[in-house]
């Protein structure tokens, strides 16, 4: 048996334009999915996924393609909450070339799910490490960040950066801009969220904001600005500077709000933080729903979000130095 864990991330600056080639700058924080795997000699892949929005559920399957879990659930559901482990086990397989041994596989996760915090990158990441590691292969992170990314970038219909895989694969502060994926420096950053409890569907919004772009020039010219302000962000991250870093992630949000991504509890939580004297606040992910990231070192924002309307938590995130972590 095998235990992974692996952090979730926000994003300080350049989420969604990062689809399209401009640089990104995640940084992971501590809070972690964890996956157990233990093989099977029958072949089936077994997966204990608790905190799934489905009320939680075990589902037993075979490994073949096309074969559906037996779970009375919907089958759209089902796809999205199963397919992204799926996706994991199969990147498995092809490092292994072991493709009849099966896996018990079990999720356990602090990552609100669909939040922008990038519990699916977490999570594959995690399996990806376990399950490879259960069939006596140990990969570098490097190489299962890239391998999770191809289970993204699948799930997502095409659609994914490198951005959430790599940085929990690797931890830290990091900078990808396509394929181009490093480590960089960081001070250490005040960083508080925010969480309206709900969800957005990552899939649906790197769509829409796909076909704004291609039917508006001006919208291809703002996620092109995205770029701009992360290109900006990167000195002011070496300075410390977080007064700028706040009034550039303030801008980033603006320009995320326009390309459609927002929502009224994440502006709601967005201007909570502001109010009470955050350097900044953004929306973290793909949006919709979920997180926002503000800067500030005192205690006024996290209390200031505890009593904004829409939001269910508000907690302080500590940088994540390490990715992912083998535990057993
Ligand atoms: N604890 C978990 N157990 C099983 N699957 C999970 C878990 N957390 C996340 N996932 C997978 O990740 C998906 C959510 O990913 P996504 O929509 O990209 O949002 P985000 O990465 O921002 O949390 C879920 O639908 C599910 O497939
Ligand atoms: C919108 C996007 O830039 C980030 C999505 O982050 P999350 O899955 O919402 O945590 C998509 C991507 O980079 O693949
Ligand atoms: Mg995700």
């Amino acid at each position: 048996m095998t235990v992974s864990s692996a952090p979730g991330k926000v994003y300080l600056f350049g989420e969604h334009a990062v689809v399209y080639g401009e640089p990104a700058v995640p940084c992971a924080i501590e809070v972690r999915a964890q996956v157990t795997a233990e093989q099977r000699t029958d072949g089936k892949l077994r997966v204990h996924a608790d905190d799934l929005s489905l009320d939680g559920f075990t589902v037993e399957y075979d490994g073949t393609a096309g074969e559906h879990p037996h779970v009375d659930a919907p089958e759209s559901l089902l796809m999205a909450a199963t397919q992204y482990v799926d996706g994991a086990i199969e990147q498995v397989y092809d490092v292994t070339d072991e493709d009849d041994i099966g896996f018990d596989v079990t999720i356990e996760s602090d990552i609100p799910l669909g939040a922008g915090l990038g519990s699916s990158a977490a999570v594959v990441v995690s399996a990806i490490d376990a399950a490879t590691r259960e069939l006596g292969v140990t990969l570098e992170p490097d190489e299962i960040a890239e391998r999770a990314y191809r289970t993204e970038h699948a799930v997502q219909d095409g659609q994914a950066s490198r951005a959430d895989t790599f940085c929990s694969a690797t931890g830290g502060a990091v900078r990808v801009e396509g394929d181009d994926c490093r480590a960089i420096d960081a001070p250490d950053l005040p960083l508080v969220i925010g969480f309206d409890g709900g969800a957005g569907d990552t899939g649906e919004l790197v769509s829409g904001v796909r076909d704004l772009r291609e039917e508006y020039d001006f919208a291809a010219d703002t996620v092109e600005t995205i770029g701009d302000i992360v290109r900006n962000g990167e000195d002011a991250l070496a300075a410390g500077d977080l007064e700028e870093l706040g009034r550039l992630m303030n801008f980033n949000h603006g320009l995320l709000s326009a390309l459609g991504v927002s929502s009224r509890s994440l502006d709601s939580m967005v201007w909570g933080a502001r109010d009470a004297g955050a350097h900044g606040a953004k929306l973290t992910g793909a949006g919709g729903g979920g997180c926002i990231v503000a800067l500030d070192p005192t205690p006024e924002t996290e209390t200031a979000l505890s009593f904004t309307p829409g939001c269910e938590d508000a907690f302080r995130a500590e940088l994540a130095e390490t990715g992912v972590k083998r535990l057993e």
